[in-house]
């Protein structure tokens, strides 16, 4: 579904955020990626989606390099990828399902947009996304009166409505406490079984990493140190990972 392909990117002179990266993500895999703060995780996933350019090599998503595509082949591809953040990145004032809507916006005339006024089938297609996270009971209540936990999994029904097939999480758990934590994990585990989404997720916890995912990526510096399916992953492991090394 992706290929990452010698990926580098720097943002400033003799410091690499990224270093010639290469992996390949098939479908319906879930992959965790781990790795000490500052180690290039939300860059790689930037850059993934190309709001972050690479200085050097290729993405390539469903057999398109996003690297050297057309502005409109991009927005075709950005329509089956969505992201999903730490801070949820909702509209407050708006309710849970026009956020759910917001995924479809670059799709929709202006005019609807600013008047809140949207075809009826794509606000049943919003309807049934918070369904599919169990939160079409608070449909009409305003974002800033959800929990994090609820804003989150209305981000993820946001990325539904977009009929995103590629999500990528940037530790999307990471501002929940340890249930909630659980919650929308398991969500977005069963939405990759059950409803065949990818999912790439940053996350910072090793234990969650291990729970949900089928395959872990690890970054240290920008370099990629691991790449393990996550039933082999061990305790040295997490030290390849986390544990500074010596320069020589
Ligand atoms: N916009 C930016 N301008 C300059 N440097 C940046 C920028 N974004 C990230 N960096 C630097 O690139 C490196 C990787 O940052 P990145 O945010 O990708 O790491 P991360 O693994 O996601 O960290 P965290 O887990 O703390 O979110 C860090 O050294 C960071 O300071």
């Amino acid at each position: 579904m992706i290929i990452v392909e010698n990926v580098t990117k720097s943002y400033r002179r003799g410091h690499f955020a990224l270093q010639n990266l290469s992996f390949e993500i098939v479908p319906h895999s879930f992959t965790a990626i781990l790795g000490a703060s500052g180690s290039g995780k939300t860059t790689l996933l930037r850059c993934l989606l190309q709001l972050t350019q690479p200085d050097t090599g290729k993405i390539w998503f469903q057999g398109r390099n996003l690297t050297h595509c057309s502005a409109l082949e991009l927005r075709q591809a950005r329509t089956q990828i969505a992201m999903v953040a730490q801070q949820f990145n909702l509209v407050r004032r708006r309710t849970a399902l026009e956020n759910c809507l917001g995924g479809c916006l670059p799709d929709l005339p202006l005019w609807r947009c600013l008047t809140s006024q949207f075809p009826a089938n794509l606000l049943r297609e919003g309807l049934a996304a918070l369904e599919r996270v169990q939160l079409l009971e608070v449909a009409f209540q305003r974002a800033d009166c959800l929990s994090g936990g609820q804003q989150q999994r209305v981000a993820i029904a946001r990325a539904l409505t977009q009929k995103a097939r590629l999500i990528l999480a940037d530790e999307p758990v990471a501002s929940l406490d340890p249930e909630t934590a659980h919650v929308v994990l398991r969500l977005l585990r069963s939405l990759c079984e059950k409803e065949g989404i990818t999912i790439i997720c940053n996350l910072h916890q090793v234990e969650l990493a291990t729970q949900y995912s089928d395959r872990i990526l690890g970054i240290q510096a920008g370099k990629l140190v691991l790449d393990v399916p996550t039933h082999q992953f061990s305790d040295s492991d997490s030290d390849v990972i986390y544990k500074t090394r010596s320069v020589a």
